[in-house]
């Protein structure tokens, strides 16, 4: 299968700190790829940095085919990626539907509307007209997962979508991430919900130290219950 985002030798932090020690990670076109690991480990500063919110100190990124290490974000978006950040903030004086609006505005040519999020997610639709500070945890999940699709994406950067998020609620979070991934949308899921992860993903990377350590099909992890347990300390 052809990669989307290939990334080597990645190395970033802050002010000089090394978080990201040499990562290698990839991610082919349409598939899920969940990114695992302990608190701390660098997954946070990992997506961040793949979506040119953080400068790299070296390695490479490239999204189909084109360098992108080191670009601004707007550049990285403008390639087709897109993150839906930890904490989902969304705007909270401004209602779901200007939410919406405001991530479509100068967005990629493609296919998704506000219509198409709220078909997606119909509680959005009959949240339209509340501020972000008056929706649920799970609805502004759904609100900055549609932020984000709004960019029309090839590569989709959830980092922990299931944080804060009662089982129920996560179900229906899974739902909607089903819908995408049937669509195509390759997808980087930092997780620390196993159940979740192992739902959507087809592959499990886990990162160690900010390195990537492990690499497998979803379905060899989840056999391999002594492995995920030194891996993760779960199982
Ligand atoms: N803005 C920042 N400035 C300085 N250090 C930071 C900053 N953000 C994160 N770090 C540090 O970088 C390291 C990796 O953090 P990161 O958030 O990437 O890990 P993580 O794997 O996503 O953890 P978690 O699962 O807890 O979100 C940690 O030691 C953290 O304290």
């Amino acid at each position: 299968m052809t990669e989307l985002l290939t990334v080597s030798g990645l190395r970033a932090g802050y002010a000089g700190t090394t978080v990201l020690d040499g990562v290698d990670f990839s991610v082919p076109a349409g598939a899920v790829v969940t990114l695992l690991g302990r608190n701390g480990v660098g997954k946070t500063t990992f997506v961040h940095t793949v979506m040119g919110m953080l400068s790299p100190y070296s390695g490479s990124i490239r999204v189909g085919g084109r360098e992108l290490a080191g670009a601004a974000a707007h550049i990285v978006a403008r390639h087709g990626v897109a993150i839906v950040p930890q904490g989902r903030r969304v705007f909270a004086p401004l209602t779901v539907e200007e939410n919406l609006r405001i991530a479509q505005r100068g967005s990629n040519r493609g296919h998704w509307t506000v219509s198409r999020v709220y078909e997606l997610m119909p509680r959005l639709a009959e949240r339209r007209g509340n501020h972000g500070d008056q929706l649920s945890g799970g609805e502004q999940q759904m609100l900055a997962i549609g932020r984000a699709l709004l960019r029309n994406p090839r590569l989709l950067l959830l980092d922990e979508p299931s944080d804060g998020l009662a089982p129920a609620v996560i179900d229906q979070i899974a739902v909607v991430l089903e819908r995408l991934r049937e669509e195509g949308i390759a997808t980087v899921l930092v997780e620390q919900d196993l159940r979740l992860a192992f739902r959507l993903a087809d592959e499990v990377a886990v990162m160690q130290k900010g390195r990537i350590v492990h690499r497998s099909t979803t379905a060899e992890f989840r056999q391999d219950r002594e492995r995920a347990h030194a891996l993760l300390g779960v199982g």
